[in-house]
């Protein structure tokens, strides 16, 4: 078992390092384009959510190209998102979506976003597909998708990575050879190289439905704006991981003020969340 003393405690003076602020002489794609491609018939909100989330958490631009049933109901709550294909800087899959309904189509429209090595979140429907990546990628299970995840005879039953969730988070790096941010009320994020983060603040009443997709939104946001330091230095995806889940806690906590919240709640905290890490505020 994982010795507790090997996990860092992210904080507020070292998330501050991860966002990226604009320069003076930054435009819309020098900042980070991050692709989008989540949502279904089923569950078009974790699209909306997830868009949501990135745009409030700061990038040059989002592309969505998801199910075109979806981009009606992205386009509805955020009109600057654009959803003609192009070039993208970083993606985030499978939020809302389930594999066991994938067509050949967004078969084929997943793995032509993976196979073009961009950084790369992968949450939801898009788990089984850690297999393909090459370069920066990050999954975002949450207990029961990682048990599914490192499923057959011998993988773990729900139960087995709730009672442990670090050290299933250090297997499924090692095991998946990509960054693992294991969600539940103590985050964890593994990394094959061994770094290990926690993110403990976050609020109970993040436990509600939607809250993953929003994380995933964030994470593809500061993945977008740092593309270009994990194309040489995919070991910078933890620090990331944990900053957007510090960020995402810091955002709940804001908009809950003791009380309950939605997802939508938490996203739309993100940007006052952001400006008071920066000022070196309580965040
Ligand atoms: N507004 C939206 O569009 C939302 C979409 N979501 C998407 O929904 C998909 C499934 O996510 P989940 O986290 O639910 O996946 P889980 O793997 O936790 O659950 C899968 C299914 O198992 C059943 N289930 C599991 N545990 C249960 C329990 N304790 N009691 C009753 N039923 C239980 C539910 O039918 C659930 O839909 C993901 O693609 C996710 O992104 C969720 O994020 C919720 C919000
Ligand atoms: N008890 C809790 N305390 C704090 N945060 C929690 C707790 N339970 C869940 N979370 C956080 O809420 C989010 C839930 O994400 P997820 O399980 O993917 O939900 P959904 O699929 O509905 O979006 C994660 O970021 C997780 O870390």
């Amino acid at each position: 078992m994982a010795d507790a003393e090997e996990w860092i405690e992210w904080d507020v003076a070292r998330a501050r390092d991860w966002i990226a602020v604009p320069r003076s002489d930054d435009d819309k794609y020098s900042r980070g384009v991050l692709g989008v491609i989540t949502g279904s018939h089923d569950y078009p909100g974790a699209a909306v959510l997830g868009v949501e989330a990135a745009m409030r958490t700061g990038v040059g631009m989002v592309r969505y190209t998801g199910p075109r049933a979806v981009a009606g109901a992205v386009l509805a709550r955020r009109p600057e998102v654009v959803t003609i294909s192009g070039r993208v800087q970083a993606w985030l899959l499978g939020s809302g979506m389930n594999p066991a309904r994938r067509t050949l189509v967004l078969s084929g429209e997943l793995s032509q976003a993976i196979g073009e090595g961009h950084p790369i979140v992968l949450d939801a429907g898009a788990l089984d597909l850690v297999g393909e990546t090459h370069g920066a990628a990050v999954i975002t299970p949450h207990y029961r998708e990682l048990a599914a995840l490192l499923g057959g005879r011998k993988g773990p039953t729900v139960e087995e990575v709730a009672e442990n969730p670090g050290e299933w988070a250090i297997r499924a790096a090692e095991a998946l050879g990509a960054t693992v941010l294991l969600k539940g009320a103590v985050t964890h994020i593994a990394q094959p190289d061994g770094i290990r983060l926690t993110v403990s603040s976050s609020p109970g009443w993040l436990a509600t439905a939607g809250t993953g997709d929003v994380l995933g939104g964030v994470l593809g946001a500061l993945l977008a704006t740092h593309h270009e330091v994990l194309k040489y230095d995919p070991s910078k995806l933890a620090p990331l991981s944990a900053t957007a889940a510090l960020l995402h806690g810091l955002a709940a906590r804001r908009a809950s003020g003791g009380g309950p919240i939605a997802a939508l709640d938490v996203a739309q905290a993100i940007p006052a969340t952001i400006a008071a890490l920066l000022a070196r505020s309580e965040g």
